[in-house]
């Protein structure tokens, strides 16, 4: 059985059942959903109608007209492809062991709702209905013009042509669309975005797992935004190859500290962003010479190695043997006596990640532990991957969170600084071997540009 970090009821499980029109971004809120639930161990999945459609409907073409509702022909292959998805969702949570489905489809009539959500109940699956209304102009074009270049659906087609089919195809669904109406729907579960952050309208929100997954809906932002990250500078520990502890930074630390504004700068060009440090001196110290807003956060502080705080990985080895290797075989669940394990970690970290997707630009300065995890969330890295990552020092990295992944950038301070990755099976920091995952490499080595 997987733990669980937010709900302590094993058997809740939660089909979330986007309801909106085209192009008013239910794809990028069931993803992140998906995302931000993965992080905290919660086994999710998405289930994107369109696929099973495009696999249902063989040449069909995917224009407008395919969408018309009085086509009875194309309408039936429509039904299909969503009994299709509900029939996968249903398994995913008998078989699969699932915790939270997202139907992710335009659901855009009562009549289809009602449908669904009998199927759930039937089988013991509680319906939460998610619609994203919005009459933003600029949004939706936006959107349609996303789509319109990306969307399998417009394979073959000049962007300008798929954009205006994929506008006339949001016409035919305006013709029967059904919002959700508080007095009409007031026996369902839903959540209601009016322009993503306008409105909320939340009603019969019952579980825990439920409103978790509301809470962490209220606060997206569909704002584009940067995200920097960077490990403190070198510290004196980091040279003495010892964990843990408040050192300050050595020389080649302090020259990264003056350094960053520079390598921010460059990156980020004359934009006002804020600085979140952990409250330890060497990140501190590594925001000294930044000009700008700096805020410290008690869940930045790197993870707590318990009793082997300011040992060498050798020390704790010869020391705590079994406790060594314990860590080596799990170390994403491996908790230090009297401390922390990544996992750990993870779960003070929600508030930073809740906070950081409210915020636009912000710089974190943390620690190698930390930034794995804030890594994870943004990269979708799995838990067995996520502690292993290289994140090596005196390196910036910018993310640019975007509707179906993230995009990194890795700035190099050309700093020299000691390697404090330590391998699986070995008690020795250092470079790579060959045996390491692509993953690591990626990170370690090559450029970052453009890892969706
Ligand atoms: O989980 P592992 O790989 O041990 O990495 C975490 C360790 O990274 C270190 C460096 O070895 O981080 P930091 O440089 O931020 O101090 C240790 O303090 C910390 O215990």
């Amino acid at each position: 059985m997987g733990y669980s970090t937010i709900s302590n009821d094993n058997d809740i499980k939660v089909c979330v059942i986007m309801v909106g029109l085209p192009a008013r971004g239910k794809s990028f809120i069931s993803q992140k959903i998906i995302r931000y639930l993965s992080w905290l161990s919660i086994k999710a999945k998405c289930f994107n109608v369109g696929n099973y459609r495009r696999d249902v409907s063989g040449n069909v073409p995917m224009d407008a007209e395919f969408f018309n509702f009085e086509n009875t022909d194309n309408f039936k292959l429509r039904e299909l492809a969503a009994q299709n998805a509900i029939k996968d969702i249903v398994n995913f949570f008998t078989k699969e062991d699932g915790s939270v489905a997202v139907f992710d489809a335009t659901n855009s009539t009562r009549k289809r709702r009602k449908w669904l959500k009998d199927i759930c109940e039937k089988n013991n699956i509680q319906p939460m209905f998610l619609e994203s209304w919005s009459n933003d102009h600029e949004l939706i074009i936006n959107n349609a013009k996303d789509i319109g270049s990306t969307s399998p659906d417009y394979e073959n087609f000049e962007p300008h042509v798929a954009e205006a089919d994929f506008l006339e195809r949001i016409r035919q669904y305006e013709r029967f669309y059904e919002p959700l109406d508080p007095q009409k729907d007031k026996d369902m579960t839903f959540i209601k975005l009016v322009n993503i952050i306008e409105e909320v309208v939340i009603n019969k929100i019952r579980t825990y797992l439920e409103s978790r997954i509301v809470f962490y809906v209220m606060n997206i932002r569909p704002k584009p935004k940067y995200i920097w990250l960077s490990r403190h500078g070198e510290s004196i520990y980091n040279v003495e190859k010892k964990i843990g502890g408040d050192s300050s930074l050595s020389e080649r630390g302090f020259q990264y500290a003056k350094k960053l504004e520079q390598l921010v700068k460059e990156s980020a060009g004359e934009i006002n962003l804020t600085v979140w440090t952990s409250t330890l001196k060497r990140t501190q110290q590594t925001a000294n010479y930044l000009p700008y807003k700096k805020l410290q956060w008690k869940a930045l502080d790197e993870l707590d190695a318990g009793v082997c705080d300011g040992m060498t990985y050798e020390e704790i080895e010869k020391e705590y043997p079994e406790d060594f290797k314990a860590r080596d075989n799990d170390k994403y669940e491996y908790r230090y006596r009297g401390g922390e394990s990544y996992r750990d970690v993870v779960i003070r970290l929600e508030p930073v990640i809740m906070e950081l997707e409210r915020q636009e630009n912000v710089l974190i300065i943390t620690h190698q532990a930390v930034l794995r995890c804030i890594y994870a969330y943004f990269m979708n890295v799995p838990q067995e991957e996520s502690p292993w990552m290289s994140i090596p020092l005196h390196t910036l990295i910018k993310l640019e969170p975007r509707a179906y992944g993230t995009k990194v950038t890795k700035i190099k301070a050309n700093i020299p600084a000691v390697s404090t990755y330590k391998e699986k099976g070995t008690s020795q920091v250092g470079e790579l071997s060959q045996s390491s995952t692509k993953l690591h490499q990626l990170l370690n080595d090559s450029p970052l540009e453009d890892k969706f």
